[in-house]
């Protein structure tokens, strides 16, 4: 099992994903909203890259969410926190979801993968599990901030490697540069994110920073949710 990452989506076009597994993150906060979310009982997210097909699904009956400059659009329903993302009245909807970066990546990466898996630190053992169990080759892709690499991604990819290196073979410095920043962080993810990651400043400045220490946490979600059709689902 060969593991490459790709530390922003701008760089996509430099990874061959045919054949391969892609693993996207976007662990502030899109992923996180999508692990959360469909752990705590949401039926399915579409994910699109712009507000107005956001709205044609939201007169189809979608709840939508999501964020422009990190605040809700005002036409959503709820906008780009896990908490909104868990709320009992979503049980059983579907949502259609545009962000920043998140869905960005996701829709770059669905263009030539394989299969398209949704992890966060919130389920990353349990994607770690799926990808030891499948076998197959793997891009970890990080959707980063508006085309920059993002420290809390690329920690993301580095728990993940850490999990399914005894197995795998790395075959790019960007995954071998995400696992020794993970495995520097020493158990503190959170504490580093928090102090160190741009993103982190920018949602505390957005009065989201319980968010912070909620999407640094890991495997608080055992769900796996795929890309199927249009649909991510677990
Ligand atoms: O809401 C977020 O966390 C970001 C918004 S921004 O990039 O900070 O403006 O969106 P996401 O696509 O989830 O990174």
């Amino acid at each position: 099992m060969k593991i490459e990452t790709c530390l922003t989506p701008e760089l996509i076009s430099l990874h061959k994903l045919e054949g391969k597994i892609a693993v996207v993150t976007d662990v502030l906060r899109a992923t996180s909203c999508m692990v959360a979310g469909l752990h705590a009982g949401i039926k399915s997210v579409i994910p699109v890259m712009t507000v107005q097909e956001a709205l044609v699904y939201a007169e189809k009956g979608f709840v939508t969410a999501g964020e422009r400059g990190g605040v809700k659009v005002e036409e959503f329903t709820i906008g780009n926190s896990p908490f909104e993302h868990m709320r009992e009245e979503y049980h059983g909807k579907d949502i259609c979801m545009t962000t920043t970066n998140g869905t960005v990546a996701i829709t770059e990466a669905r263009k030539s993968a394989d299969q398209v898996v949704i992890g966060a630190m919130l389920n990353v053992s349990t994607v770690a599990d799926y990808i030891l169990k499948q076998g197959k080759d793997i891009a970890i892709i990080c959707a980063g901030w508006k085309g920059n690499p993002s420290l809390e991604d690329t920690l993301f990819a580095g728990a993940l490697i850490d999990r399914i290196i005894d197995k795998g073979e790395i075959i790019d410095d960007a995954s071998f540069m995400a696992l020794t920043q993970y495995r520097a962080a020493n158990g503190n993810v959170d504490k580093v994110i928090q102090e160190n990651a741009s993103h982190a400043k920018r949602l505390s400045g957005l009065k989201a920073k319980s968010d912070l220490a909620y999407c640094a946490t890991e495997d608080s979600c055992n769900v796996l949710p795929i890309l199927k059709g249009d649909a991510i689902s677990i």
